[in-house]
This record gives structure tokens, sequence and C-alpha cells, in this order.
């Protein structure tokens, strides 16, 4: 009875609905709109409400209509509630498990050391039984580096996600907090892993070498946790090295990254002798003993050789914090000494804030400082109610709106990585509000499509433990959803959109096809897989020489698919050479005035156009297309199809066939004819049109330039000069007391086969980091031979 009741009602609902103007709307929102007056929704508002599916309606038939309805209405007027009515909401259990939660990165220029650490957290927080190093004799390689080709050659390439349980002892009370970890690669070529990483992270360990300080890699690091606002404590790692030196890394943090920086520790010993830290805060000494550093000897008798050490230390941590707090700097003022709590509750909210980071020191293979890093992590890295975490509301032109990691809020989640495993497609999400149950069903922002979730899973590396609820604020990943990185997930109440991640550009490219024909049907389904996970790996078919290009981030991003097809799909490949992924541009305004006509035997092809091209006034890398047409001379349905062909046309520049950067169309005029003009006519004329006026707009070839950081002990400073002058502008040059370093702007062409050079100019002692920096008119004589090389392929083409 009650069923027919509310069935009723809905009906009723629809057709107010649709009397409303929508043109096709859900039942639940119809029920929610005719019996919630307070709701007055307008059309399109319901539109985008879409709450509840039929089924759904029909599973709550035991309620009344009202009472569903009064339901979603709370819960909907839940979704949008402010953070503070939703915070006052919250439940002290549901604060308490919050405040315990940790997600967390760990990042860093290559080789300082990010696996090593994450294993020995991995170890004391007991989810490893045993420390297995990087490329260590056991050949068992380290947990998170759990693809062979990673264990081969000790680098990450994939970012490894894992969860361990910290028992922190706060005042004599032991507390466990939950951290989410993920170990990122430091090599540049595969920095969309920890682009990504950084997108869902609350908080990050930034890793320097004692001995390097900052390098080229932590520059980029930093960036990438400055875009995504994503506070970060410090450690310095490899403090049992020769020639370590943490002050240098600290002042290289305050002065190369901007980032106000103190020392919270002062280490015992050094080099082999490094015994543990100082406790700057609490002014105790931290000393690893037993097996594997794994118990802690504390005492409050500081060495005598370090005391006077740690006092001016601490004073300059305090001066430090007065800076960026004002508590302590109301303090400082005042010449009061702030308490241990204060200290580390102003350490708190100016790291929170962005404003600080505490630097920790230790030495992760000697087992030493990783325990009070994990300390330190807990106490001021935010928990995922710390921290501005906003979607988009597209209802309300996509305004931003905060999401509360609260349980019982409508759920909102971020794909942010897909994997493929022996099980099926993997996809990672960060939950951002409401909690996730197996089984239940989403929607995908995206084209709003509804999936089910029908396994959950925490990972641990390449293993994983399934559960039925994942909850707000917390990592998972889920089985059996289709979906691309970087989509939005919600429970089809909320209109919301997460934004994605920065997805830097291809800087080089190459041709690629599999050995044998029968492996094609392997190497397409690969090739799927390896651009469905990876947005920076691209694939597509040149029309001209008809060959499959692969493009990258660098050498190494595009040798590892290529070696990854062979291992793990078996497909042998034949490469071409790699190539530089140029672009084309204009540099001053051209007129034109094109017309196409053609006529062969049915209906022919006539558009006229009529304008300029000029460098996009905007600035930036976009192309941009404008219609100042009055009068109806191209009408409009044929404006959209001139600007679908100025698009194309920036596809393949008329140089090199390489995209066009930084151009703009502007059509003032055209005309028409009764029976001959189509989409297609005006689309092919505006291509031409383009064509056409580049070269009168000065057409040019730009080459990548990459940011280039060359170390290498002193000794070899003048061979490396000579190396560099050649290839590219010296930025910077550093002359420490062992070490060089030299920042170069090079060219991508320059820079093949550098590795080759560079170990022969330093007897295999130097090495160096490639960044994409941005593009710079190819030199004259090099844009000459690439042009002739392309028009000379045209033409082979055309006369086959
Ligand atoms: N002396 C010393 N060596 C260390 C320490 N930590 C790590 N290493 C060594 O440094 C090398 C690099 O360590 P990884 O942990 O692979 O560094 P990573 O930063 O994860 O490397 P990528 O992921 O390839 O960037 C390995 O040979 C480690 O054994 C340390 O505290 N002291």
């Amino acid at each position: 009875m009650r069923v027919i009741r509310a069935v009723a009602t809905l009906h009723a609902g629809r057709a107010a609905a649709v009397r409303q103007g929508v043109r096709s709307v859900s039942l639940g929102a119809c029920r929610a709109a005719v019996e919630t007056p307070s709701l007055r929704w307008t059309g399109s508002q319901l539109e985008s409400r879409r709450l509840f599916s039929r089924s759904s309606y029909l599973r709550n038939a035991n309620m009344t209509a009202a009472e569903i309805a009064l339901k979603q209405a709370k819960e909907l007027a839940a979704s949008n509630m402010t953070p503070e009515a939703a915070a006052a909401r919250m439940t002290p259990e549901e604060a308490k498990r919050l405040a315990r939660v940790r997600n967390i990165g760990i990042a860093a220029h290559i080789d300082s050391g990010k696996t090593t650490v994450t294993e020995r957290i991995l170890f004391y927080t007991g989810r490893v039984k045993a420390i297995h190093e990087v490329r260590g004799r056991d050949g068992v390689g380290a947990k998170m580096d759990s693809m062979e080709l990673e264990r081969e050659r000790g680098i990450t390439i994939q970012s490894a996600a894992t969860f361990a349980d910290w028992k922190k002892k706060e005042k004599g009370v032991e507390e466990t907090y939950h951290v989410n970890l993920i170990d990122t690669p430091g090599h540049i070529d595969f920095t969309i892993e920890v682009e990504r990483a950084m997108r869902v992270l609350d908080g990050a360990v930034m890793v320097l070498c004692a001995v390097s300080g900052v390098q080229s890699q932590t520059i980029t690091v930093d960036r990438q946790m400055k875009r995504y606002n994503v506070p970060r404590i410090s450690f310095v790692n490899k403090m049992d090295r020769m020639g370590a030196n943490p002050w240098k890394a600290v002042e290289q943090i305050n002065t190369k990254l901007k980032i106000p920086a103190a020392a919270i520790q002062v280490p015992i010993g050094s080099e082999k002798e490094l015994e543990g830290v100082v406790d700057l805060i609490e002014m105790k000494c931290i000393r690893n003993d037993g097996q594997r550093g794994v118990n802690l000897k504390i005492s409050k008798e500081i060495p005598a050789e370090i005391k006077e050490l740690c006092e001016q230390k601490r004073q300059e941590l305090i001066e430090k914090l007065a800076d960026v707090d004002d508590e302590i700097a109301e303090m400082f003022l005042e010449e009061q000494t702030p308490t241990p709590d204060q200290i580390k509750a102003a350490i708190r909210r100016a790291t929170i804030a962005c404003k600080f980071t505490p630097v920790l020191m230790g030495s992760a293979i000697a087992d030493k400082g990783v325990q009070p890093m994990l300390d330190a992590v807990c106490d001021y890295l935010p928990n995922p109610n710390d921290t501005d975490n906003l979607a988009l509301d597209r209802a309300k032109g996509e305004q931003p709106v905060k999401l509360v990691p609260y349980n019982s809020l409508p759920f909102v989640g971020l794909a942010f990585k897909l994997e493929e495993n022996p099980y099926g497609q993997l996809t990672y999400m960060r939950v951002y509000q409401g909690s996730l149950k197996k089984g239940a069903y989403l929607y995908n922002s995206r084209g709003n499509k509804k999936v089910r979730i029908p396994r959950i899973v925490r990972m641990h590396s390449n293993e994983m433990e399934d559960v039925n609820e994942i909850g707000a604020g917390e990592i998972c990943a889920v089985f059996g959803v289709d979906c691309a990185s970087g989509d939005t997930f919600t429970d089809g109440g909320l209109p919301y959109s997460l934004s994605s991640m920065y997805v830097p550009d291809a800087v080089m490219s190459l041709s690629i096809k599999p050995k044998r024909s029968s492996d094609a049907d392997a190497f397409s389904k690969a090739m799927n897989r390896f651009m469905r996970e990876d947005p920076t790996f691209r694939l597509h078919v040149d029309e001209e020489s008809e060959e499959t290009i692969i493009s990258g981030m660098g050498e190494l991003h595009l040798e590892i698919y290529v070696e990854r097809l062979r291992r793990e799909y078996k497909v042998e490949c034949e490469t071409g050479q790699p190539r530089v992924s140029y672009r084309e541009t204009i540099t001053q305004k051209a007129e034109f005035d094109y017309l196409l006509k053609r006529q062969s035997g049915g209906p022919g092809d006539y558009a006229r156009v009529v304008g300029w091209i000029e460098p996009n006034p905007t600035e930036g890398e976009d192309n941009h297309f404008e219609s100042r047409v009055v009068g109806g001379t191209i009408p409009d349905k044929y404006i959209s199809a001139c600007q679908k062909g100025f698009q194309e046309a920036c596809i393949k520049g008329p140089l090199l066939g390489h995209k066009v950067i930084g151009s703009s169309m502007v059509v003032t005029d055209g005309a028409t004819h009764v029976t001959d003009s189509s989409d297609y006519a005006f689309n092919l004329a505006a291509q031409m049109a383009f064509g056409k006026a580049f070269a009168a707009a000065g057409g040019q070839v730009l080459e990548p330039l990459m940011k280039t950081t060359i170390s290498a002990p002193a000794e070899f400073q003048g061979n490396i000069l000579m190396l560099m002058n050649k290839r590219g502008t010296i930025v910077d040059t550093e002359v420490g007391a062992d070490e060089f370093t030299m920042v170069a702007d090079c060219s991508l062409n320059a820079m093949f086969g550098f590795s080759t050079h560079l170990r022969a100019a330093t007897q295999g002692k130097g090495e160096f980091s490639m960044e994409f920096s941005h593009y710079a008119p190819a030199p004259p004589h090099l844009q000459k031979e690439l042009v002739q090389k392309y028009q000379k392929e045209l033409e082979a083409k055309r006369t086959k």
C-alpha cells in the first residue's frame, strides 16, 4: 500500500518537475522537490541533483514518501553544510579517528634514500618483519620497489602505496596513528607519479642527502609540494656519510627553496660514529640501540661536546619560529622562553600553514633517527581534517566548496592512479568526504556513469588486504571500476568535481613497432594499459609515415616502457632514434583572405574566410580563436567549423608537422554559397588560410630547453665547464668543499648521449638530472635543417 502511495507521489513530482521545464529528471529528485517545501528548486537544479535512482527509492519503500524526502533533504542540506557546521556535527569518536590519520608521501632527489627510509618505517611499525635493502645483497630488494625492473636497476619507477600503524608515546600514553604512505620515484622522467601523489596527500617528508643538500630534483619536488600546498617536514638522511653536514641542508632549504626552516635535532656523533639525535624541543638524547636500532635509549644528559651547539640551535629554532608564528613572536619580544608544548604547537601551526619546515636528521641505512621522524609525522603533519580540500560545485558555476572528512556526509573521492594487476584494474582512490562500503554504487562525475564497487582493498606495495568499508580521509584501492586517472566519484547527489593534477607535456618521442606481426594484439593491449595508467605517456600514429610514435618525459621513461613490453608482454620491439618534440609558433601578425572553391562533378565546396593570425595576445602556450564577423557574412554554424579547422591546423604545424602553440586566429569576414558551403568547407578553408599565412606571420620552430643540473667532485670542474660550454647557457655554479654543481639551460637536442660524455669526463663520478624548463626558438641552422628534412619527406610521400 505504501509503495503504491509513494510511487503515485513520485509521478506527481515528475509532472511538477516537467512543468518547471525539466527535460528528464530522476524520480528521487522529483520526490524531494514536491515534498520538501523548504527546498524550492529550479528546473536546472533539479536536473543537476539527481539524487537517488528508482531502485534506491523502492529499497526505501517501507518508509513513507515524505520520510524519504525528508531524509534526502537532510542529506542534501548536510552536503552543503559549512565546514564549521559539519565539524560541529562530528562525533568525538570520529574526530579522534581523524586526528590519528596521516596521509603522507616521501619525496626527494634521486637516490636520497626515500625507499630505504620507507623500508625502515615499515619495519619499525611492524608492517614487514625483515629489512631488505635497495639493490641489497640478499637479492630480495626493497618491499616498496616491487617491480622486477625497479629491483634490478635500484630505482623507483612507480609510486607505491602502503599503510602502517605507528604506536607513538604521548606523555607516557601509547597512541596508535594510522599512516597511509606513498613512496615516490625521484627520477624526473617519472614525475607524474610525484604529481599525483602530491595531489592526494595531506603532508610529505622531504628527504635530503646530508652531503649534497638541496639538489636539482629537490627543487622540482619543492615546486610540486607548493603547487598542491602540501605541508612538509624535512629529513636529512645519510648522516653516516663522510662529509655529512646537516647545517648546509638547513641553510639551503632556507635560501634555495625559500622556506623558513630550522633543525629540531642535533646529531650525536658523526659519520660512522653516529649514535642518534638530540631532540632540541625537550633537550633529550635519543639513541638507537639493539638490532636494527629498534630500541630507543632516551636520556637527559647531553654530551658535553655538543651541549653548546644544542643550545645555539634551540635558540635558532625559536627565533625562526618567531618569524613565522605570532604566539612565539610575542613571547620572544617579551623575552619569555616558550615551553616544549608551546614550541611543538607553534611548529605544528606553521608547518600546516606551509610557512615552515622542521628539519630532522639521521641515517636510514644505519638505522638511526627514523623513529623520531615518524613521531614528527604525527606531531607536525596535518590530519585529513586540518587541510582544506576543495571541490568545484558544478551546479554553482564551479564555486569551490570545502569537503569535510566526515563519514556521514555524501561520498566524494578522487581516482588518482590506475594500475592493472593480475586480478583486474585497480583504481587508487582518496576518500575526501563520506565513507565507502563494499558493494556500494558511485557515480563518475565525468559522464555521470554509475558504477558498483565490488571490492575495496588497502594496498601494501604489491600486496593487498580486503576491507569492507573505508572511512573519510583515507586512501584505498578499488577493483572493477572503469575510469580514467583523475576522475571524481560521488554518491550521485553532489554535482562536485575535484580539480585534477597537472600533466606536463611530453618532450621526447620515438617510433616503435613489434618485431613479430603476431604480437600486434599484445602490443596494443600493453599500450592501452600504459596510457591509461600514465597520462605523461602518449601514443599516436603518424599519418604520413604510418609509424606508431610513443612520447614521454625523457629517454629513460620511454626505455622503461619498451623494456616492460618485453618483460611483461613478451613483445620484442624495434624502435627508432629518440626524437625531440618540437613546437611551432608565429611571431607577428599576418592577414589572410582565403577562398576555397572546388567543383568536381557533384556538389562542390565553397568557403571564404578573411582575418588575421598573430601571436596569442593572452600569452601562454594556448591557441586562441575569435570571431569578429558582423552582418552574418559567415553564419554562426560555420564559425564553429572555422574554429575546429584552426584547432586541427594547430595539431600539425606547417613547418615540421609538430604542435603549434601560442597562436591566435581572428576571423572578420567571409562568404558562403547557397548549395556548396558546409562545415567541411569552412573547416578546410580555415586550415588552409592558417597554413598559407604561417610563413608571413614569422613561423618559427621552438625546441624544449631543459634545466640541467650536474654535480661532480670539484676536481672535474674544468671538464664539466668544457662539456657544457658547447651545450647550453650556464645559469649558476656552486663550488663546495669537495663538490661542484652547475645549473645550465640546455637544448634537449644537445643532451642525447650526455650520460656517456659525463661519465668519461668525470671518471664515472658525475651525475646529472634534467627537467623541462620552457620552449625557446631553435637556432636558425637547426631550424633550416629540420624544415628541409620534413619538406623532403613530404615531397617523397607525394611522389610515391
Ligand atoms: N650511506 C648511506 N646510504 C644510504 C642511506 N640511505 C640510503 N642509502 C643508499 O642510497 C642509495 C639510494 O637509496 P634509495 O632508498 O633507493 O633511494 P631513493 O631515493 O628511493 O631512490 P630513487 O627512488 O631511485 O630516487 C642506495 O644504495 C641506499 O643503500 C643512508 O642513510 N646512508
